[in-house]
């Protein structure tokens, strides 16, 4: 078959949602879509368990709903399809009276700034949206994030809210509200408003889950407002719940607009004919692409700015439902999806050269979206615009990465919009739900994450006997495995420890010719 003719064939589009997905680029054969017509089929039954209240996350004995977010009356229960519509109108409310000044900031002013403190879930799908819709200078409040732990990182974004704290409002967003990062977020955050001889507490929101630490906080500090966050919406699937929808409130988007996107886009994913669904088509050429056990990664190239920060967010979303060391059943599988990219044809010019003559592990996601800009092009050459250069060098590198037998897929949308944030959203949720069910694992659990916070809990321990030690050895210099030794803790750890400590001038240390023969003190 010619590649025009195979174009054809598998070329998908929805002219209503103004969505088009082609995957003719993925060498799949021709009885492949039939081959897994029942296993796409258990998928579908899956999803529409999932989506009447099924426990689709067994393991933490959860309901899965963030489709019922769109489409409120989805929900299991009046109670549930109440509480989502409710939270929306009070998400509307408040945003209507922050940019009104009926809810204004201590001095009078009305709040102009709004810093959101979050990380992972409660972070990645607020910064993809607030970059994909914003417009600097125009949005009724500029967005800013503290999406870490790292000191200077605080400091910059600190930095450029100089001037500005008495009338930016505080959102920390996190669904457990015990995430250290987000806590010493919002602990850094107080100390700088204190600095700024502001009481922080008439300047803090929350959204969080019921009876979290955060709540408690809030609640015992008398914060503006609090704002829900439920239990059956993950953190990775949460940008339309209170995590996302407050702070693009905030911002003035579109907010409704993106849930008509991804409810638009529910509706036509919830097809059980699998060629007239996107999602399932994507889930399955995921499946070919991989051989359903992750052998190749996703390289993730939308041609538009404006999407840079989708890759990030796909990251969470994918590898962090997808990537599980075992299946339903109990057996060890390590599964998952690695997903990287940034943007076209930005990209041309630094990894697409391996993509082409390297190692052929990747498969690509190219995003090409229609519309260049609002308003007319200026020529950069008699005819031809910067957009048709954007253009150009897209088609020009899936052509030559598909001559050199490097498959790729790609989705095709009318413009960056709120509406098209929200089916583009929505999309992805389902197909990484199909995915997950293709290849039999839980896609809405993380039990991999704990690890690494437990291992950090112990550094910290460390760190604070290394501090007694040091202090009751008043000043005597002490090599870095003494130290351990006499604390009775990995030496490895110490010394990086130490190394950090002295960095910052909390302890002195002498260097010795050997790094291993330096000491510390206090
Ligand atoms: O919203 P939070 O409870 O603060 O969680 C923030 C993030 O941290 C965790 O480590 C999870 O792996 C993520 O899924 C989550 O989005």
């Amino acid at each position: 078959m010619s590649s025009w003719n195979r174009f054809k064939k598998y070329y998908y589009q929805n002219a209503a949602l103004g969505l088009s997905l082609d995957i003719s680029r993925i060498p799949f054969p021709d009885d492949f879509l039939a081959s897994k017509e029942g296993a796409i089929q258990k998928a579908f039954a899956d999803m529409g368990a999932l989506e009447k209240g099924a426990i689709s996350n067994p393991d933490e004995q959860r309901m899965v709903g963030h489709y019922w977010l769109r489409a409120p009356q989805l929900a299991p229960t009046k109670d549930l399809s109440n509480e989502i519509s409710s939270t929306l109108n009070s998400i509307k409310d408040f945003a209507a009276k922050v940019h009104s000044g009926a809810i204004k900031a201590p001095g009078g002013a009305k709040f102009t700034h709004v810093l959101v403190i979050g990380i992972g879930g409660s972070a990645l799908g607020p910064q993809f949206v607030n970059h994909a819709l914003g417009q600097p200078g125009i949005d009724k409040m500029a967005v800013t994030f503290f999406d870490n732990t790292d000191p200077d990182g605080i400091d910059y974004v600190l930095g450029t809210l100089s001037g500005h704290l008495a009338t930016t409002l505080a959102i920390v967003i996190s669904k457990s509200g015990g995430t250290a990062e987000t806590r010493n977020g919002q602990l850094e955050a107080a100390a700088a408003f204190k600095a700024a001889g502001l009481d922080y507490t008439k300047h803090y929101v929350a959204v969080t889950g019921a009876g979290s630490k955060l709540e408690q906080t809030a609640i015992k500090e008398n914060w503006i407002a609090r704002f829900p966050m439920w239990d059956w919406v993950g953190g990775r699937t949460s940008e339309l719940c209170a995590v996302g929808l407050l702070p693009a409130a905030l911002q003035g988007l579109d907010i409704q607009a993106m849930l008509d996107g991804a409810a638009a886009i529910d509706v036509v994913t919830r097809s059980t004919k699998t060629s007239e669904n996107p999602a399932a088509l994507l889930a399955l050429m995921w499946y070919y692409a991989t051989n359903g056990v992750g052998a190749k990664d996703m390289v993730v190239l939308p041609y538009k700015d404006r999407l840079l920060l989708f890759s990030r967010y796909l990251q969470q979303l994918v590898m962090e439902s997808l990537g599980k060391e075992l299946d339903l059943n109990g057996k060890v599988v390590n599964q998952g999806i690695a997903v990287y990219g940034n943007k076209g044809s930005t990209d041309q010019h630094a990894y697409v050269q391996q993509l082409r003559e390297g190692v052929n592990n990747f498969f690509v996601t190219f995003i090409e979206v229609l519309k260049d800009r609002s308003g007319k092009s200026l020529e950069v050459e008699p005819g031809i615009t910067a957009g048709d250069y954007l253009q150009g060098f897209y088609l020009g590198t899936r052509d030559a990465l598909s001559e050199k037998d490097r498959s790729s897929v790609t989705i095709t949308l009318p413009d960056v919009s709120a509406r098209t944030i929200g089916i583009l959203i929505g999309l992805y949720e389902r197909v990484v739900g199909f995915y997950a069910s293709l290849v039999g694992i839980n896609a809405y659990h993380q039990p991999g994450v704990e690890a690494g916070k437990k291992a950090a809990g112990g550094v910290i321990a460390l760190k604070l006997k290394l501090d007694a030690a040091l202090k009751s050895a008043a000043g005597k210099p002490q090599t870095a495995e003494a130290l351990a030794t006499s604390v009775g803790g990995n030496p490895e750890l110490t010394f990086k420890i130490l190394e950090h400590l002295a960095a910052n001038g909390s302890v002195k240390k002498t260097p010795a010719a050997n790094v291993f023969d330096s000491t510390y003190s206090a």
